[in-house]
């Protein structure tokens, strides 16, 4: 335990796997860690033994900061999770719905793209990661709520703000977690800092309900459909089996589990992609060539385009692969003490899969290190690498029945919003810098250092911007 280093876990987790194979543990002074890395181990605990592994440990922080343990991502796995997590598949992010919010979506998008081609003019650079991360918490909170608050500048700093410092206590080790018996003590204070924390999250997601109460009263609807009324439709009425009832703390959660499940996480991925394209001049000119054919330089991008950018999608497969936002997915514990790989793991062991090693390991992978697009093209059946986790050499998103809700919208989100922008501009770096790819930990591996780059026009018609 003193051995390990923050800031470089997953790559530790991954160098201890080679001096001790696929499966070893980690003793801490109260809890047994175990790291499992390889495809075979990977299967058995998201697979084969997926009941017994479907439960999340969870922290004092992420229970508190998610209305009490209510949220899909803590719930252990039961009818509560389930409930949850249907509605969230089904009645949020099913296909139908997530359609019917691209008008949302293409609004924000659009609107930054404005916003660089004004900057644009003085040859301006820009800090592009945090443009990614404003320009997908306003996607995600114009599909949440309309974008109500989301072209509030006001508003946008103090998400930012907030979510920071959420994700700042729930990724701090808090040696309450670790020793129970000093959790009165609440040593750190994290305990305080969450509830107060949860008290100013609260207090925007109340006001963003009662406002549209009201509205609703007032107009009999207003004939949006997105998330935040599809919630309180099944808040009032139950889902149309008739069951899928969820309650206003629920609705909170849910909307939580969105804002802080998918902006940092999406908007990680997109600077990390333009990152790599900057760093490969051969595979953006490949990405360019795609985007002339399939969109041309006389209109936007369209979501309808997207399933033609195969490239583009190869590309972000890449990037996932060397540079997973989670490459410790998000730890499991066995609701019993079971067998894995032949070991005996104690009910409550956190097992953390070590996707970053599976990632990036030789025997599985050519130059693993290497960005190479191009591998992800040449594999005949197209499923085999998917997002779902169907094949355990690669698993961005998890797999099994806990598999990441969100994929669908984080990748068609990213798709969409890499796709506009390189479109729209070519993006270099400043005369004189150089690009370095180092990573820091965290709960979303981030880049250590901001990604700036010069964005210059690239359509003629003045009127596509
Ligand atoms: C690039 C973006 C994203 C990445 C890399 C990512 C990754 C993950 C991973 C690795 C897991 C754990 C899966 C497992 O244990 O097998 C997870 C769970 C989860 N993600 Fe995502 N995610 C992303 C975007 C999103 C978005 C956009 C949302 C919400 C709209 C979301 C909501 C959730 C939730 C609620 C869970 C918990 C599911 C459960 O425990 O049943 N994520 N995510």
């Amino acid at each position: 335990m003193p051995f390990l280093r923050p800031n470089h876990l997953h790559r530790q987790f991954t160098a201890l796997a080679q001096a001790h194979g696929p499966i070893y543990k980690i003793q801490t002074p109260s809890k047994l860690l175990v790291v499992v890395s390889s495809p075979a181990l990977a299967r058995e605990v998201l697979r084969a033994n997926e009941s017994t592994f479907s439960v999340r440990p969870t922290s004092i922080a992420v229970k508190i900061l998610g209305y009490g343990g209510m949220e899909v991502g803590t719930l252990p796995w039961g009818p509560d999770w389930a409930g949850l997590r249907k509605v969230f598949v089904r009645e949020m992010l099913g296909g139908a719905n997530l359609e019917e919010c691209y008008g949302l979506r293409k609004q924000q998008v659009r609107s930054s793209v404005k916003e660089v081609h004004k900057r644009c003019s003085g040859g301006e650079a820009m800090d592009f990661g945090e443009m990614a991360f404003k320009t997908t918490t306003n996607a995600m909170l114009s599909m949440l709520w309309g974008g109500v608050a989301g072209d509030d500048e006001g508003f946008y700093g103090e998400f930012r703000e907030l979510e920071s410092e959420m994700l700042v206590l729930m990724g701090t080790p808090n040696v309450s977690d670790f020793i129970p018996a000093l959790a009165r003590f609440d040593l750190q204070g994290i305990e305080k800092k969450s509830k107060k924390l949860l008290d100013k999250f609260d207090e925007i997601l109340s006001s963003v309900i009662e406002e549209r109460l009201r509205a609703v009263e007032k107009r009999g609807g207003n004939g949006r459909k997105d998330f935040l009324q599809v919630l309180l439709d099944l808040n009032r009425n139950g889902g149309s089996d008739g069951e899928s009832y969820v309650t206003t703390n629920q609705v909170k959660a849910l909307l939580m589990d969105i804002l802080v499940g998918g902006t940092d996480t999406t908007s990680t991925m997109l600077e990390w992609t333009m990152a790599q394209l900057v760093k490969h001049p051969d595979a953006m000119s490949k990405v360019y060539k795609e985007l002339n054919e399939i969109v041309g330089q006389n209109d936007i991008v369209e979501e309808s385009h997207l399933p033609n950018l195969t490239y583009l999608e190869a590309v972000i497969k890449e990037t996932f692969r060397i540079h997973p936002a989670l490459p410790l997915l998000v730890p499991r514990c066995p609701s019993r003490t079971c067998e894995l790989g032949g070991y005996t793991i104690p009910k409550g062991t956190i097992v953390y899969l070590n996707a970053y090693a599976l990632h990036t390991d030789p025997q599985l992978w050519e130059d693993p290190l290497e960005f190479k697009p191009d591998r992800f093209l040449s594999v005949e059946d197209d499923t085999k690498f998917d997002f779902q986790g169907n094949n355990f050499q690669f698993l961005p998103f998890g797999s099994g029945r806990r598999v990441c809700p969100g994929q669908p919208l984080a990748v068609n989100t990213l798709k969409y919003v890499l796709a506009t922008l390189l479109h729209s501009f070519d993006w270099k770096l400043p005369a004189g810098t150089e690009l370095e790819l180092e990573d820091k930990f965290g709960i979303v591996i981030k880049k250590m250092n901001p990604l700036v780059l010069v964005p210059t026009p690239r359509l003629l018609n003045l009127e596509l911007y």
